[in-house]
């Protein structure tokens, strides 16, 4: 039975989950935190780690792309979309006001993850204009922590699943300022994914995810590099910089293209680049899975 690290139990990384293996068998080992996630599968006591990558209203979610490139040394295996359907959560009957709706001045604290409240921002600060926010590791740690305060005005952004596994409320549903919002995760870990995945009416398709770093002092590195995909036509579907950490305004740049790294046009895409003195770093090479046409549905 495959061991799965990820986030706590009804995290929207554990719905994902769900979702991801449906009736398959899998042995899931929570942590509260993201770095333990990834640190479970390097030192060998997982066989993968599930990783939110990017989500539609937050972008990348950068800690995670950084333990990705600077910490560890694990490949993606698979990738696959998940909505994010985040909801106020608290008891009830604490928040009920005289007209039976929920009162929101009683409320004074919500708690999150970082990348979930700055999705339902909009929606916290035109009711709770006051309200105290804390970051805490995990949208289904934030629940946890609010089931563990009654009566003291807390509430939290998470998962339908996360309010039914701590016997809390949904107060408000569908909390997210923008419609459709959702999530990439990725799976990572030392060994391929052999798999038929069973994501119904999901289609996949493959790609490649390098790290490339510029040579120093090279005007229009940047161009040459991009025109090596492009007179290809090979397909990029994401291009971001980030810090290398070692120098303020030093960059590589994370790339996603759209073709396997064993193909023809890729592997000498990458060959013509590494000729202009770029350093290429391959992150995995792997099957993607959007969401469309799929069910929302997991069971809980
Ligand atoms: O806290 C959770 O529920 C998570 O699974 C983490 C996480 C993230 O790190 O991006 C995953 C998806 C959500 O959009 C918000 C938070």
């Amino acid at each position: 039975m495959k061991r799965i690290a990820l986030l706590p139990e009804g995290s929207v990384s554990h719905e994902a989950v769900l979702h991801l293996f449906g009736d398959e068998p899998v042995e899931l080992h929570h942590f509260k935190q993201i770095s333990d996630v990834f640190l479970a599968t390097a030192n060998g006591k997982t066989d993968y780690s599930v990783i939110p990558m990017e989500n539609t209203i937050e972008g990348s979610v950068s800690l995670h792309m950084d333990w990705l490139v600077h910490e560890v040394d694990i490949p993606m295996q698979i990738e696959w979309v998940y909505p994010s359907m985040q909801n106020l959560i608290g008891k009830r009957e604490e928040f009920v006001g005289s007209t039976g709706d929920i009162d929101y001045s009683k409320i004074g604290k919500v708690l999150s993850h970082p990348v979930a409240m700055a999705q339902c921002l909009q929606f916290i600060r035109s009711r709770m204009p006051n309200a105290e926010l804390e970051h805490v590791g995990s949208t289904s740690e934030a629940v946890e922590l609010v089931k563990k305060h009654p009566d003291e005005g807390w509430t939290a952004v998470g998962t339908a699943l996360g309010a039914k596994r701590h016997g809390l409320d949904i107060l408000a549903d569908k909390v997210t300022d923008h419609d459709n919002n959702y999530t990439r995760f990725a799976l990572i870990g030392p060994k391929p994914f052999n798999q038929q995945v069973k994501i119904s009416g999901g289609r996949s398709e493959a790609k490649t995810s390098i790290l490339v770093t510029l040579p120093e002092n090279f005007p229009g590195a940047l161009h040459q590099v991009l025109s090596a995909f492009a007179w290809r036509k090979l397909n990029l579907s994401r291009i971001e910089s980030r810090p290398t950490k070692k120098r303020l305004g030093n960059y590589y740049f994370y790339m996603d293209v759209l073709e396997s790294l064993d193909s023809v046009l890729l592997s000498s895409a990458i060959k013509e680049i590494e000729a202009l003195g770029c350093h290429v770093r391959a992150l995995g090479s792997y099957p993607s899975y959007t969401f469309e046409g799929t069910k929302t549905e997991v069971r809980y």
